[in-house]
């Protein structure tokens, strides 16, 4: 299993790397396209500001690739948030794969929401075996809102958009690579898509 995480020089990668790893899987860094076209499964990190990540994928053009990827690709955390539309967080045009906005947790919470929280999710080929109500981890100030491309949703603040699927494109507000046993089980599914 040939499994690509795009690099572009942001993301929390060694904890992705090592999740794989534990699957018996390797993940490999790279920004060369025709690695990442190689790829059976590709994977889109992010941590940090909308705006920075993403003028990094611009700058590496993997901005044009990556809405033209066929084979599944899994966003995480910020890594999903630019695979939306558009993010507040420096009012961000993004890579309008799933088709909801990003937009900034208000004052009444405690930003970010930094913990476990519950992801209720549908029974998609992402989630399978996995609780309904499953805790996950998330570190995030941002949210997608709630949409027809959501296949999960959480509660802080307002119901949002925790997970979400078009076609071979997955995101996920979560870290799945911090989220135990559940977390490992999403990423066991997403290598079986
Ligand atoms: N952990 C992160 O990188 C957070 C992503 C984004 N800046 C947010 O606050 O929602």
């Amino acid at each position: 299993m040939n499994v690509v995480i795009i690099d572009y020089g942001v993301g929390n990668i060694k904890s992705i790397q090592f999740a794989f790893e534990r699957l018996g899987t390797s993940a490999i860094l790279s920004q060369d396209v025709q690695t990442i076209l190689a790829a059976d499964k590709i994977i889109l990190p992010g941590v940090g500001e909308a705006s920075s990540a993403m003028r990094k994928l611009k700058a590496t053009q993997l901005d044009q690739l990556i809405p033209k990827l066929t084979q599944p690709v899994l966003g995480i955390c910020l890594g999903m948030q630019l695979m939306c539309n558009y993010s507040e967080e420096g009012k961000t045009n993004g890579l309008k794969i799933f088709d909801t906005q990003v937009k900034r947790f208000s004052n009444a919470v405690k930003v970010p929401q930094m913990g476990w929280n519950t992801i209720a999710n549908l029974k998609t080929k992402l989630f399978n075996t996995i609780n309904a109500n499953e805790y996950m981890y998330l570190v995030h100030s941002y949210y997608a809102e709630s949409c027809s491309d959501a296949i999960a949703f959480t509660e802080y603040d307002l119901k949002y958009a925790s997970a979400l699927n078009k076609d071979n494109f997955y995101g996920v507000q979560f870290h799945p690579e911090k989220s135990g046993i559940a977390g490992e089980q999403l990423l066991k599914n997403f290598l079986q898509l």
